[in-house]
């Protein structure tokens, strides 16, 4: 009996010994952890893979429960357009838990951005705007609500590839409902939120899909850092307005139809898509696949 492999154990190139992981550098920081930049080594040679590691921070034990969620979302996704999971490394004894993932060197369209913004034509940002609408619908087709999607979260491969990564906030719909509704608001990137999930902590495919206009107005604003959605929203509301208030100032602008101003040299068509994105009714706003086939004749009506 014993000499039997255990099935139900995690397959070999899941676990990785913390050992044989050398940390390089910091990758990105949040209010929760951090993504850190390793080479898995166990030759000790430097010929291992470089791979990203997203690992929590210590005392965060409450956020423990929704990282091994989290580690159990991203391991089930397999899809062109999100980030690849490679496996768990568990740490310090079993005390703490890290995630590992593949590590694109380009990372975050941020700083994609900021970097190659003369060589990317509007075309190119359509191109990663449906690549992101593609991970988006087969995240749609897991049951699965992101709840932050922003170009801060969004990986670029390559110059023609584009992935959803970060699933800290994913949570799946209940099969009889269409909405997740989160008990405690958290630190919520609210400018990134549709009306009812400010207002009623709801979300939905369809509040993902705001998210997603949001998304489109960063691209076609280059990710820039003056016309980022908090800074264009917290000028409209006034920066005397403190955190706690903030949530009720954009709802209130939001109700009175005040939307994120056009990017500059934005086309009317892609205008159009974001402001459909933003119908204050989530049954209004288009599915996944509509804003796939609207970006689609876009790219095919404006073919040179
Ligand atoms: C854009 C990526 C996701 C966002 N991010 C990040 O640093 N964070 C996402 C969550 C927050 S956190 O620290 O708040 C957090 C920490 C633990 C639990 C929950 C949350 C940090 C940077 C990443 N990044 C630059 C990468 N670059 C290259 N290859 C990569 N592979 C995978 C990620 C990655």
């Amino acid at each position: 009996f014993w000499r039997r492999p255990n099935i139900f154990k995690k397959q070999q190139q899941d676990v990785f010994e913390e050992r044989y992981l050398r940390f390089i550098s910091i990758l990105g920081k949040g209010n929760f952890g951090s993504v850190e930049l390793c080479r898995y080594d166990p030759l000790g040679d430097n010929t291992g893979d470089l791979v990203a590691v997203k690992e929590l921070q210590a005392n965060k034990q409450a956020s423990m429960a929704d990282f091994q969620r989290e580690i159990q979302t991203i391991s089930s996704l397999h899809c062109d357009y999100i980030v690849k999971y490679k496996g768990i490394c568990y740490s310090a004894g079993r005390l703490s838990t890290k995630l590992v993932m593949e590590y694109l060197p380009y990372g975050s369209l941020i700083g994609y951005m900021e970097k190659h913004r003369q060589n990317v034509c509007t075309r190119k940002l359509l191109l990663f705007a449906s690549q992101i609408c593609k991970g988006m619908e087969y995240l749609q087709s897991m049951r699965y609500v992101h709840r932050d999607l922003a170009a801060r979260n969004v990986l670029v491969a390559s110059d023609t590839l584009v992935k959803i990564a970060d699933f800290g906030l994913t949570k799946i719909i209940p099969v009889d409902k269409e909405y997740y509704r989160v008990t405690q608001p958290g630190e919520s990137p609210i400018f990134w939120y549709a009306p009812e999930s400010i207002s009623e902590l709801k979300f939905s495919h369809k509040s993902d899909v705001w998210s997603f206009g949001i998304v489109l107005h960063e691209l076609l604003s280059y990710c820039d850092i003056s016309r980022n959605p908090k800074r264009l929203c917290i000028q409209k509301i006034g920066s005397y307005v403190q955190n706690s208030s903030m949530a009720i100032h954009l709802l209130n602008l939001l109700k009175n139809n005040w939307r994120l101003p056009a990017p500059p040299q934005c086309p009317p068509k892609v205008h159009n898509i974001m402001m459909q994105c933003w119908e204050f009714n989530s049954e209004d706003r288009p599915s996944f696949s509509t804003l796939q086939d609207l970006i689609e004749n876009i790219l095919l009506d404006e073919r040179e």
